[in-house]
Parts: structure tokens; sequence; C-alpha cells
């Protein structure tokens, strides 16, 4: 399961393990970080911000080492209830952390935005007791030169473990990374099997990709208003899965289908060839849409999600 690319050279070195929570702002790439540290996919990544709700466990298993990997949703200012209750997973992750790995996206500092960033950063970080790895990701759209002045100036933020930085989409610079979180944990036992990449269930990595087609395939704010419920999961070649997508209005509802039933055909059809490759089986996928008026105020619908 591990590559060649993640492990560390076998050594007399103690075995480490513990848990390493990943924080940042929307968008600035932890989903696809943890895609690349497990070299699959179990979180989603779209090019929208906000689309993490949960917590999700990766796990990265080396010679001498296991990371258990927390991703968390975006911090942000958070207005509405689903939002706050999305920070104060990612806030209450921390305490059982060893370790944080705090990930920004280096491409959109220009001066001004560094000045306004920092001071947004020593709000998040001043709450942090636990050792922080700051990775700089997104390296690969700013020039070489610029990537020295901008880990020097990071480090008069906050005393990190250590500044690193990485491309989470071509895996330049992860090797590193694992190697500074890996010093970071205590010695301890291997958890869980060495070729488990996650402890999600495969229902709810079902329902994962499935959102991740909608936020990939609809405009602007609808996804936002929309969960999925895995129904029902038979295991199986193929797997029959019978998922729901709530939505909280008849127009949006609309969107959804699309004309003639085109969009839900689309988002259906993608969702399937994606869950198949993870499940490495044929998949049956079978979709619903449900209008359910204010679910992301109401905390009932919020806690059979797991956001509460
Ligand atoms: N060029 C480049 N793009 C990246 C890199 N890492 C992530 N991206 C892109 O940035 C966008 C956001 O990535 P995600 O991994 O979904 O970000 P996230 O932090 O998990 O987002 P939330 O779920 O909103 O918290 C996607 O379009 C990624 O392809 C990188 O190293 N380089």
């Amino acid at each position: 399961m591990i590559s060649e690319k993640n492990s560390l050279s076998a050594s007399s070195a103690p075995y480490r393990s513990g848990v390493v929570t990943i924080l940042g702002a929307p968008n600035v790439g932890k989903s696809t970080l943890l895609n690349q540290l497990l070299q699959q996919k179990i979180a989603i990544v779209t090019p929208k911000a906000q689309t993490t709700r949960n917590r999700i466990m990766g796990i990265v298993t080396g010679p001498d080492f296991q990371i258990l990997l927390l991703d968390t949703p975006g911090l942000h200012a958070a207005k509405e209830e689903i939002n706050r209750r999305m920070v104060k997973i990612a806030l209450a992750s921390l305490a059982d952390a060893d370790a944080v790995l705090f990930l920004v996206d280096c491409s959109v500092w220009n001066h001004d935005k560094r000045i306004s960033k920092a001071e947004e950063y020593a709000g998040y970080l001043k709450k942090i007791t636990k050792p922080v790895v700051l990775a700089l990701n997104k390296q690969d759209l700013i020039p070489q030169q610029q990537l020295l002045p901008i880990m020097d100036w990071c480090r008069t933020l906050h005393p990190f473990a250590s500044v690193v930085p990485v491309s989470a989409l071509s895996g330049q610079g992860v090797d590193v990374l694992l190697a500074e979180l890996v010093t970071l944990l205590p010695e301890g036992p291997q958890y869980y099997p060495e070729d488990l990449p996650t402890d999600a269930t495969e229902r709810f990595i079902a329902a994962e990709i499935i959102r991740e087609k909608i936020f990939l395939l609809i405009r602007k704010e609808v996804p936002y208003s929309t969960a999925v419920v895995i129904d029902s999961f038979e295991e199986g070649d193929p797997a029959v899965i019978r998922a729901t997508i709530m939505v909280e209005r008849d127009s949006q509802k609309g969107i959804l289908v699309g004309q003639k039933g085109k969009m839900l055909a689309t988002i259906r059809q993608s969702a399937a060839a994606d869950i198949a490759q993870v499940l490495d089986r044929r998949v049956r996928l079978h979709l619903w849409i449900k209008v359910s008026k204010d679910w992301t105020e109401n905390t009932a619908i919020l806690r059979d999600l797991g956001l509460v």
C-alpha cells in the first residue's frame, strides 16, 4: 500500500505512532495532500471551498512509523449552523493530536495578502499548544526564488517545528514533510494493519464521492445546501448502492435533476465510476433527491450526518 516514496529508510529507530491533525483554511489543498500521502482517493477534492465536512482519518504506515491523519473542515468565519459545527469539529480534533500539520496555500501570497493572512493565522495558532509543522502548499505555482523569503517570513509567525514547501498535487516535498511529522510522534505501537489506508467505511466514502460530483458539476451555492445519505449498500459485485441527496428547496431539486434528468444522470454516472474504482468492483448506483427544508439548521439531521 505504501509506496517507495512514502517509506522512510528502515533503521534501528524506535517505532513511532500518533495522531496528526491537518488544519488550514478552506481550499488550501488538505484533501489533495491526504490523498497524496495515502496514494489513493479517500478525501474529496473540489475547486470550491468548504467541501470537507467531517473528520476523515487516513493511515500512513512506514517501516518504523504509523501516522493517523485527521483531515478537518476548513477553518473559516462561521455564520450558519452547519459552518459553526464544521469549525467546532476542526478545533475539537486538536485535543487528540500529537502534532498539527498547518497547511497554507503560498501561491496567493503577495505582500499585502501575507500581512492580512498573518493576522488571521495568529488567531488559530494561539489556540494550538501541540507542535506545528507548517506546509507551504501549491509551491508549484510560484517561482522558486520567492520561496525562501516566504519561508523566512513564516518563521516569524509562530515557533513552528518546521516549515516545509510542498506540492500536494505533484507530491513534491511530501516525503520531507512526512519525515518531519514522524520526528514529532511519540514512541508507540502500530495501531492498524499496514495495508489499511483509512478508518472511513465504504458507505462514507461513497457518500463523499457523490457529494464531490455535485460540487464539481453544479454551479454556485446549491452544493452547499446538499447532503448525501446512503440508504442501502449491498456488498457484492456489482455493489448496489441507493443514496438520497437532500436539498433545502424545490428549485435546488430542479437544478440537480437538470433538463430531462440529464444532470442527475451525469452525477450518477461519474460518481459510480469513481466509487467502482475505490471499491475495486462494479457498482450500480441509484440516486434520489429529497427536499428537506432548512436541513442545514436542523440539529437532528446534522446529528444523523455526524456533524454534531
Ligand atoms: N497547483 C496546485 N493545486 C493544488 C495543490 N493542492 C491542491 N490543489 C488544488 O486546490 C483545490 C482545492 O484542493 P482541496 O484538496 O479540495 O482543498 P481543501 O483544503 O481540502 O478544501 P476544503 O475541503 O474546502 O477544506 C483543488 O482544485 C486542488 O486540485 C497543489 O499543490 N498545487
